[in-house]
């Protein structure tokens, strides 16, 4: 059985929200998502805002050059401004997904507010207002990249205000009035079919694109990170935010003891277990999503524990090691020994290199099993 991993998201899509079950895996794609959706939520804005204006035309054919006409430009101007407003919002604010939704939210709500204001003014193009209003229901469903629930409840809630609209009017026969009804009904079904497909669609995509990259830097067997993982920056990373904000850093090396032995006598498919065990115990005792447990070589781990000092990761590496060698239950007896690198928080010198630092953490390592195996040492991390 190979070990549950704390650190793999929860990649569940709840269909009817036509979003990841989850709020953080959910929150993770929006960020992802962020600056591409921003890009179209502006176009989308800036079309509405010119069409919404150039839209008045309509009103002074329709109604001449009267207070009304010149009333339902006033309210088209104040859609536009909306919508360059949000425009607006969006440039100030690009990283905040909640600024770019309540965007899409606004302007929807304030031009859909508008078009009936419009609409109740001119029954007598009740069938163009008719066929507009299907229109601005695929720009909510499709064209402005929203929630996929307020996507919903906006171009459902518009449909029964304007069916209703017609309704109070009164200029329609009963049949009419029911194949616009009709209309509406399938406006609606269609753009929230399309809608959820595409929403589900694209977190399908990002689910994929994540596993994928799970593969590529994940060990098979114990679900832990590779060396690959580990050579694309993490520790220089972590060193460089030691440098800039002084926190402490610690790494640690864990090998198995006398693992050979465990294979010769038990069998290489029972050291596989005891390696699988071993790397579950690593990955429940370290933190979710701060710590990052890799498998350095064969029967060799290394943590890399940020924000961690000397003293908690040799609290740390004495659990694992307690734990490990104590383990009730397990069928074959192993142990594992430790060596701990630490730079303390605001250390005058770092280490010139994360290799520099995991080669002190492995004279450590080294220490330990020329100290008899089954211990932890450690050390403070020199230049
Ligand atoms: N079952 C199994 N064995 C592995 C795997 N990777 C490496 N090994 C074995 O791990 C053993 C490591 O042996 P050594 O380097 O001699 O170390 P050791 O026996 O643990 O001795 P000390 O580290 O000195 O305590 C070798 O026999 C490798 O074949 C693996 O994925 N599965």
């Amino acid at each position: 059985m190979s070990p549950q991993d704390p650190h793999r998201p929860n990649l569940a899509i709840d269909c009817r929200r036509a979003e990841f079950a989850d709020p953080a895996s959910e929150s993770r794609f929006t960020r992802q998502f962020l600056p591409e959706r921003n890009r179209q939520l502006k176009a989308s804005l800036l079309f509405a805002a010119a069409f919404y204006v150039a839209f008045a035309a309509t009103d002074f054919a329709t109604l001449g050059d009267t207070a009304i006409a010149w009333m339902l430009m006033g309210l088209r101007s104040v859609v536009a401004l909306v919508g360059l407003g949000c425009f607006a919002a969006i440039v100030r604010h690009p990283r905040s997904v909640r600024v770019s939704i309540r965007a899409a939210c606004t302007l929807l709500v304030a031009a859909l507010a508008v078009f009936m204001v419009v609409c109740w003014f001119q029954p007598q193009v009740l069938a163009w207002n008719a066929m507009s209003q299907a229109l601005i229901l695929m720009a909510v469903y499709v064209n402005f990249p929203n929630r996929f629930i307020y996507a919903v409840a906006i171009g459902v809630g518009s449909s029964i205000v304007f069916a209703a609209m017609l309704a109070i009017q009164g200029n329609l026969r009963a049949d009419d009035l029911l194949t616009l009804v009709l209309l509406l009904v399938m406006g609606n079904a269609l753009g929230y079919i399309a809608a959820r497909r595409f929403h589900v669609a694209q977190r399908e995509q990002f689910r994929a694109s994540l596993q994928l990259q799970q593969l590529a830097d994940r060990d098979p067997l114990t679900g832990c990170h590779n060396r690959r993982f580990l050579q694309k920056g993490l520790l220089n990373a972590e060193l460089e935010r030691t440098r800039r904000y002084g926190a402490p850093l610690s790494v640690v090396l864990c090998d198995l003891d006398h693992f050979k032995r465990i294979n010769d006598t038990y069998g290489h498919a029972a050291g596989d277990q005891v390696l699988a065990d071993f790397a579950g115990l690593l990955l429940s005792l370290t933190r979710d999503t701060v710590d990052s447990v890799i498998r350095y070589g064969g029967e060799e781990f290394l943590l890399v524990l940020p924000q961690t000092d000397l003293a908690g990761a040799q609290a740390l590496a004495e659990r694992i090691r307690a734990a490990f060698a104590d383990a009730p239950g397990a069928t074959i007896k192993a142990t594992a020994s430790f060596g701990i690198a630490s730079v303390p928080a605001q250390a005058p010198v770092l280490p010139a290199s994360s290799e520099a630092l995991i080669g002190a953490a492995d004279a450590q390592l080294y220490a330990a099993k020329r100290g008899g195996r089954n211990m932890v040492c450690a050390t403070l991390a020199g230049p």
